[in-house]
């Protein structure tokens, strides 16, 4: 059994299905049904890879983590999600990955993902999550090789194309070298390539990535950030991080929303999120925001 399956469940009534007008889309942070569409226009939430989470409401332990929140993210969008420790943003990405009990829907393609058989929801969305029990014992590839599960067949083992798209995604995340070690045999960044890496070898269209670049050195942030931008491009992958570096965050996404007391405080594009009085009374800290290449905001701590 899985950590969210023993973890309890459920807050409140059960999210409605996906709404269909253009009232229904309006950009309303954390109302049930609204949220911020990740270019600015507005989805209706069918096309492929076009996410919607609507009322999610999570209780662990008798406690209410996440309070009915609500977004869009286009299919080819990318979503950041900010917020302070504790804030829920973890709890929020595993309850859209479906590995956690939860209240509201998530749909992807207007297709309620509570509804599909996880072999079904493997296809449709891929997760990666912070720091995951890794087998010790298990090589590089045969971990990354996981992520083609959902397309092996019952009573039959992987084929050709699996071990391809295994070492082509290996290739691209710098892992060649490494694909016959043991998990157990890595450095922090080098797990969290391997994670990654078994995330896009499930091929999936919604990709929700959890602090993806945290253990990373510098050159490999940017690596795995262009990485996960140009298969965004290239691909349509509709992509949703949470990120606690707010630069990074705002040099990549096209839409945010900032989680705050497990409910959704602000949303709408980088420039509007990553403002000096959201960030100052959100994360209690001193910060200077400027303005970077193509509009897109840079944040500055400052000593108090
Ligand atoms: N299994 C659990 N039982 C009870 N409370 C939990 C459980 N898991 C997480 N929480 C609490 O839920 C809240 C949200 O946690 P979550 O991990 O989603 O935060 P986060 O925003 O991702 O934080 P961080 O930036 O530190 O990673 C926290 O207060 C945390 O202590």
């Amino acid at each position: 059994m899985s950590a969210g399956e023993q973890e309890e469940t459920v807050a409140g009534e059960q999210g409605e299905a996906t709404a269909e007008t253009a009232e229904d889309t309006a950009v309303t942070a954390g109302r049930r049904g609204d949220g911020p569409v990740a270019d600015g226009t507005p989805t209706d939430g069918r096309r492929a890879g076009g996410l919607r989470v609507t009322g999610l409401s999570v209780v662990l332990d008798r406690r209410t983590v996440l309070s009915d929140v609500g977004f869009d993210v286009r299919a080819g969008g990318w979503l950041a999600v900010v917020g302070a420790n504790g804030a829920g943003k973890s709890t929020l990405l595993r309850a859209v990955a479906g590995v956690l009990p939860h209240a509201g829907e998530v749909l992807v393609d207007g297709a309620q993902v509570r509804r599909l058989s996880p072999r079904r929801r493997a296809r449709l969305i891929a997760y990666a999550p912070q720091s995951p029990a890794l087998p010790a014992d298990m090589t590089v590839f045969d971990y990354a090789l996981l992520g083609r599960t959902p397309y092996i067949p019952y009573f039959s083992r992987e084929d050709r194309r699996d071990r391809e798209v295994t070492a082509s995604v290996l290739e691209r995340l710098d892992l060649t070298e490494l694909a016959a070690r043991r998990l157990g045999h890595l450095s922090g960044g080098e797990r969290q390539r391997v994670v990654l890496a078994r995330a896009l070898a499930q091929q999936a269209p919604v990709l929700l990535l959890d602090e993806p670049t945290t253990a990373l050195d510098l050159g490999h942030q940017q690596q795995v950030m262009e990485l996960v931008d140009r298969l965004r491009l290239a691909d349509g992958l509709t992509v949703v991080t949470t990120l606690h570096d707010l630069s990074l965050a705002g040099q990549y996404a096209d839409a945010m929303v900032l989680v705050s007391g497990g409910r959704i405080a602000a949303a709408g594009a980088p420039a509007e999120v990553l403002t000096g009085e959201l960030i100052g009374e959100h994360f209690d800290a001193r910060v200077r925001v400027s303005t970077g290449p193509g509009g897109r905001p840079e944040v500055h701590l400052e000593r108090p």
